[in-house]
C-alpha cells in the first residue's frame, strides 16, 4: 500500500499584514477548501498535510488554484508574496512490527560499493558502551581497516556496571548505572535490538511486560505520600481505569491546577521567533502552569537527568513540544490529542532516514533479529540476566575475538596534522605529559569521551600559543570544555530478606522539586523497586519462590535510592556525604516514605561523579558551533558520539556509535556527529495502525539517485 503526503508551504512576508489574523484565517479556509484538508498556519507559513487517498494530480490542481489566489491577493499582501510547493509525495510503506527491517519506497540510499579507502586506521577513544559499539561496528563496516580502542581504565563498559553479590541463599545483582533499556520499536531502541541480534543475545533478555505493574504503576511522592500517575490500571476494564484516574486527578493535591492548565494551554501566546530556546521549567510553566512544572515534570526529569528543569533545554530534550508550539494553531495539547486520535506520532525525519540507510547493512541478521524481536514483543523495558553490563561485556568479547581490533589501555592524547589529515595519538599521564609514543597515526577518530575530557585530550597546537588572541582552535577547546555540564548522583543499593516489604507494586517513585525540605532533607531524587523491574515478564505472583527475580537467585526485596543530582551542583565536593553516610540517609528516606524499618542484609553506596550530562538551555546552539569547529579544524576526520552530545540514554549512545561508523564507512566527511544541530529539524509522521512512515520535508530534496542522505 502506498501513501502520499504533500506539504504545501506558503511563505509570505506581509509586513504588518502578517499580524492580521483575519487575513491568515481567510487564507487558511481557502486552502483548506481547495485541498479538502486541514491547514495550519504559523507566522505566515501555511502547512497542508494531505495524506493517503488524495492523488498527486488533484493535489497539483489545488496547488495551482492556490497559486492563482496568491497572485490575485498580491495587491493586498504586499510587499511580496511567494507561493511554493516545497515538497510532495515522499513515501514510505509498511513499518514492520518491532524491529525487523524497514521497507521503503524512498529512493534507496546507495551504499558505497567499497568502504571509504581513506579509512585504513581508525581510533575510538573511550571504552564505554558508545566506544565499544563504535569499535564493533567499525570492524564490521571496514573489514580491511585496523581499529584501535583507547580506554584509560582497566575496565571496559563505562557507566554500565552490574555487580553480582553473594547473600545467604543465593546472589543479588546491584546496578550502579542505567538498569533498563526502553523497547521503543521505531526509536533509537531498534539499534540496540539490532546489536543484540548481532551478538546473539536473545536468550539473555529479561523483558518487563507493558501490562505488568512495573510498567503501569509509576508514583510521585507528594506532598507526604505516594501518588500513582494516571495510566491504565492492570487487570481492570478501560472505563474503570478512566474513572479511577479521574478520581485521582480530582483528589490529589499534586494535580492542583493541572486541568485548568491543560484547558487554557491552547490560548497561550507563542514565544517570539527570535527566542532560540527556553528551559523546560519556564516552557511548561508558561504553557501549562507552574504546578505542572514543579510537581510533575520536575519529577520526571529527576528520573532521567537528575537535573534542574529550570536549566534543562526544551529544544533539545523535548524537541517535539518545541516544534508543536511553533506550528500548531490549536495548542500543544490539541495537536497531541489529534495525533493520538489519528494514531500518529511525529518523528524526526533524519532519524527515519538514517534508519533506512543503515538498515541496509543489517539484512544478514534476519534469524537472530527475529529471536530478539520475539523476546521484546509486548515489553516496555528490558534488561539482561546478568544486568545491563552484559551488553558491554558481550560487545567487548566480540571485539577481542576480532582480528582487526586492538584495545589499548592508556590516556589518549590527540594531535591532528592538517597536511596528512592524520591524528597522532600518544599516551599521556592525564596532565599532558607524554609517557610513550609508540602508537600509529589514525585516519579517523571517533571520540566517545565527555566533551570536557575531549577538550583535554586534544593537544593545543603550538601556533596558537604565540598570539595574544585565542585562535579558533583554542576557542573550540574552550567551547568543548564547558559544552555539557554534568551532575553527580549518589546511588544506594539495598537488599532486604523480606520479599513483601513495599506497600505498593510498581517501578518505583520519584520526588519532585516542590517537595518540602522536611519530607526530603536528604535530597533524594527517586527510589526504584529493583526486584520488580529486574524480574522479567515470565515471573508471575504465583511463582514458586515469590520475590525471586530473573537476575537474583535469593528471594527478597531490592531497592535503589538515588540522591543528589542538581541539588548538589553548587555544593563543595567535601560537603557531599560519603558512602557510609549515604547508606544511613537512604534508610531514613525509606523509613519516612515507605515505613521500612527492617535492616537490609546488604547495603552499598557509590557516588557516581559526573554521571549524567545536562543538556542545558542553548545545548542545540552550542553543539551546532562545535560541529562547525570540528569540521573546520579536523576536516571531518573527528566524529563525536556519546551521552555528552546526542542523548543520555544507552539507546541513544548505541545509535550515535552506529552512525559514526556508518559515516566513516561511507566517507561522509562533512558529518561530525553533531551536524543535525546545525540544521532545522524536519519531521515525519508515523501511522501506528498502518505501520507506515510518511516523510515530510520542508526543503526541496533532490530527486531519485541524487543527493539523498545529505551527501
Ligand atoms: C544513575 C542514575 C541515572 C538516572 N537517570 C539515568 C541514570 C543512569 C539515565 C536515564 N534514566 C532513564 C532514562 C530515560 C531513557 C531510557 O533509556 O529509558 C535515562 C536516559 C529513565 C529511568 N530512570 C529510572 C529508571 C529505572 C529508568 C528506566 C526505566 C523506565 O523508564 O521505566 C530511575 C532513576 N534514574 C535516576 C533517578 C534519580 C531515578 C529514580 C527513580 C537518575
Amino acid at each position: 500500500m502506498m501513501f502520499f503526503v504533500a506539504v504545501v508551504n506558503f511563505k509570505f512576508d506581509l509586513g504588518e499584514a502578517c499580524r492580521d489574523t483575519f487575513l491568515q484565517n481567510m487564507m487558511m479556509r481557502y486552502i483548506s477548501l481547495q485541498t479538502k484538508h486541514a491547514v495550519s498556519c504559523n507566522r505566515g507559513h501555511f502547512h497542508v498535510l494531505a495524506p493517503a487517498l488524495l492523488c498527486e494530480m488533484r493535489m497539483c490542481c489545488s496547488l495551482y488554484a492556490i497559486n492563482q489566489v496568491a497572485r490575485r491577493k498580491q495587491a493586498i499582501l504586499r510587499p511580496w508574496f511567494q507561493c511554493s510547493r516545497s515538497f510532495t509525495s515522499t513515501v514510505s510503506t509498511r513499518y514492520p512490527p518491532l524491529i525487523t527491517s524497514i521497507q521503503s519506497d524512498i529512493p534507496a540510499y546507495k551504499l558505497q560499493a567499497q568502504p571509504n579507502p581513506r579509512a585504513k586506521n581508525v581510533a575510538v577513544v573511550g571504552g564505554g558502551i558508545t566506544g565499544l559499539v563504535a569499535a564493533y561496528n567499525l570492524t564490521k563496516a571496514l573489514p580491511n581497516a585496523r581499529v584501535t580502542l583507547f580506554e584509560a581504565k582497566k575496565k571496559l563498559g563505562g557507566w554500565l556496571d552490574s555487580e553480582l553479590l553473594p547473600v545467604d541463599g543465593g546472589e543479588i545483582l546491584f546496578e550502579w548505572g542505567p538498569r533498563t533499556l526502553r523497547n521503543d520499536g521505531i526509536g533509537a531502541g531498534r539499534y540496540t535490538a539490532q546489536l543484540m541480534a548481532q551478538l546473539d543475545m536473545a536468550d539473555d533478555v529479561l523483558p518487563t511486560s507493558a501490562n505488568s505493574p512495573a510498567a503501569l504503576n509509576r508514583y510521585i511522592y507528594y506532598p507526604d505520600h505516594l501518588v500513582r500517575m494516571p495510566a491504565r490500571l492492570p487487570g481492570v476494564s478501560l472505563w474503570t481505569s478512566i474513572v479511577r484516574n479521574v478520581g485521582t486527578v480530582l483528589q490529589e493535591p499534586i494535580f492542583k491546577g493541572a486541568i485548568l492548565g491543560l484547558l487554557r494551554e491552547p490560548s497561550v501566546k507563542v514565544l517570539p521567533e527570535h527566542v532560540q530556546d527556553e528551559s523546560i521549567g519556564d516552557f511548561v510553566s508558561r504553557r501549562f502552569g507552574g504546578h505542572i512544572a514543579d510537581n510533575l515534570v520536575s519529577a520526571l526529569l529527576h528520573g532521567i537527568y537528575a537535573g534542574d528543569i529550570y536549566k534543562l533545554s526544551t529544544k533539545t530534550i523535548f524537541p517535539l513540544l518545541w516544534h508543536l508550539e511553533q506550528i500548531s494553531e490549536a495548542g500543544i495539547v490539541g495537536e497531541l490529542a489529534e495525533q493520538m486520535w489519528n494514531g500518529e506520532s511525529l518523528l524526526p525525519y533524519d532519524d527515519i532516514e538514517f534508519t533506512l540507510q543503515s538498515d541496509q547493512t543489517m539484512n544478514m541478521f534476519e534469524g537472530p533479529m527475529k529471536a530478539v524481536a520475539a523476546k521484546l514483543q509486548g515489553s516496555s523495558v528490558y534488561t539482561f540476566k546478568k544486568g545491563l553490563a552484559q551488553l558491554a561485556e558481550k560487545t567487548g568479547a566480540a571485539l577481542v575475538g576480532s582480528k582487526n581490533v586492538e584495545i589499548k589501555h592508556m590516556n589518549a592524547s590527540l594531535a591532528f596534522n592538517p597536511q596528512t589529515k592524520n591524528f597522532h595519538i600518544t599516551d599521556t599521564d592525564g596532565r599532558g605529559n607524554t609517557l610513550q609514543d609508540n602508537t600509529n597515526d589514525y585516519d579517523y577518530v571517533v571520540a566517545t569521551i565527555p566533551s570536557r575530557q575531549l577538550s583535554q585530550a586534544l593537544k593545543v597546537q603550538d601556533t596558537s600559543k604565540s598570539t595574544s588572541r585565542p585562535s579558533p582552535y583554542v576557542n573550540m577547546l574552550n567551547r568543548l570544555k564547558t559544552a555539557t555540564p554534568t551532575v553527580n548522583v549518589m546511588v544506594v543499593n539495598l537488599f532486604y530478606r523480606n520479599p513483601n516489604l513495599i506497600p505498593v507494586t510498581g517501578f518505583g517513585y520519584l520526588l519532585p522539586r516542590s517537595i518540602s525540605i522536611e519530607q526530603n532533607p536528604e535530597r533524594a531524587l527517586g527510589v526504584i523497586f529493583g526486584s520488580e523491574t529486574s524480574r522479567g515478564s515470565s515471573a508471575t505472583p504465583s511463582d514458586p519462590s515469590p520475590g525471586t527475580t530473573g537476575q537474583d537467585s535469593a528471594p527478597g526485596t531490592k531497592l535503589t535510592v538515588m540522591m543528589g543530582g542538581h541539588w548538589w551542583s553548587s555544593w563543595c565536593p567535601s560537603d557531599l556525604p560519603d558512602e557510609e553516610s549515604a547508606v544511613k540517609m537512604a534508610k531514613t528516606v525509606l523509613k519516612r516514605h515507605l515505613g521500612i524499618t527492617e535492616t537490609p542484609v546488604l547495603a552499598k553506596a557509590r557516588m557516581q561523579w559526573n554521571a549524567i550530562p545536562q543538556y542545558e538551555v542553548g545545548h542545540h546552539e552550542r553543539m551546532a558551533r562545535i560541529h562547525h569547529h570540528l569540521r573546520r579544524e579536523f576536516d571531518g576526520r573527528l566524529k563525536v558520539a556519546g551521552s555528552a552530545y546526542q542523548g543520555v540514554g544507552v539507546n541513544d549512545c548505541v545509535k550515535a556509535a552506529r552512525k559514526a561508523s556508518f559515516d566513516i564507512r561511507e566517507g561522509l566527511d562533512e558529518r561530525t556527529g553533531l551536524e543535525s544541530f546545525g540544521q532545522e529539524t524536519r519531521w515525519a509522521v508515523y501511522k501506528r495502525k498502518e505501520r507506515t512512515v510518511y516523510m515530510l520535508n520542508k526543503g526541496r530534496r533532490k530527486g531519485p539517485g541524487g543527493g539523498q542522505g545529505g551527501r
